[in-house]
């Protein structure tokens, strides 16, 4: 039976500074890197095994992810985990010839179709004074709801069109060749994924919070039917 472990980054300094963060890429706080070692060790005191990851392309997701699978590293199996750059950069090629080992190494695959929704013109600026100066609904709206556009930015719609084909073809993939799997990714990415995955309708999705570095953990079974999710709390 294969897991998919979704995973919210732990809290990031734009976090603890009530900001809007989108792609702006900003490290995890302390209590964000406490929050992913306590999310490990959930995992291995659950006895969870890993055996592929997801991250998206920025740091509090990638740090969530090495925390997580580095702190309490039972979790891995025995292989060490190992990002898998995969830039377009002609500078690039060639650090990257040494081919791999699925049997000593657990791939982390980063991908720009899981980082946050693109918050535009609202990046960098305080939510408590963005919600004053526009008015609580609206601002509400432009975090919460399925369609609106926050200013120059995307929407829970836009973002769910990026991730949900990278989910479906390259995660699940994994998934049903019953492997286990962790995505470590963003508020709205993730939004976007459990919407797919709980079949939510977009009147649904405003009431759906995600804590920061709470694994939250999907069971299928080896025909790849969803059979049960779990909030490891
Ligand atoms: O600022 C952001 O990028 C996100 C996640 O922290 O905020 P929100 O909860 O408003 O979607």
């Amino acid at each position: 039976m294969a897991k998919l472990i979704l995973l919210r980054h732990g809290q990031s300094l734009w976090n603890a500074a009530n900001k809007f963060t989108g792609w702006v890429d900003v490290p995890l706080s302390e209590r964000g890197r406490a929050e992913a070692t306590v999310a490990s060790c959930k995992l291995r005191d659950q006895g969870y095994k890993i055996e592929v990851c997801f991250t998206s392309l920025l740091i509090r997701s990638i740090e969530s992810a090495i925390v997580c699978l580095t702190e309490c590293d039972e979790i891995c199996g025995g292989k060490i985990p190992v990002i898998q750059h995969n830039s377009d950069d002609p500078d690039w090629h060639g650090w990257d010839k040494y081919a791999g080992n699925f049997y000593q190494e657990l791939p982390i695959f980063t991908a720009q179709a899981l980082d946050e929704r693109y918050y535009g013109d609202l990046q960098g600026l305080n939510k408590a004074e963005t919600a004053k100066k526009f008015g609580e609904e609206k601002v509400h709206e432009w975090r919460r709801s399925y369609s609106s556009r926050p200013p120059g930015g995307e929407s829970l719609e836009d973002t769910k069109n990026r991730v949900v084909p990278y989910f479906q073809t390259r995660i699940l993939d994994h998934v049903k060749r019953g492997r286990n799997v962790l995505v470590a990714a963003h508020g709205n990415s993730l939004r976007a994924m459990i919407m797919e995955l709980d079949n939510l309708k977009p009147d649904e999705v405003p009431g759906l919070e995600l804590a920061t570095g709470v694994p939250i953990i999907y069971d299928f079974d080896d025909q790849g039917k969803l059979l049960e999710k779990t909030i490891l709390t």
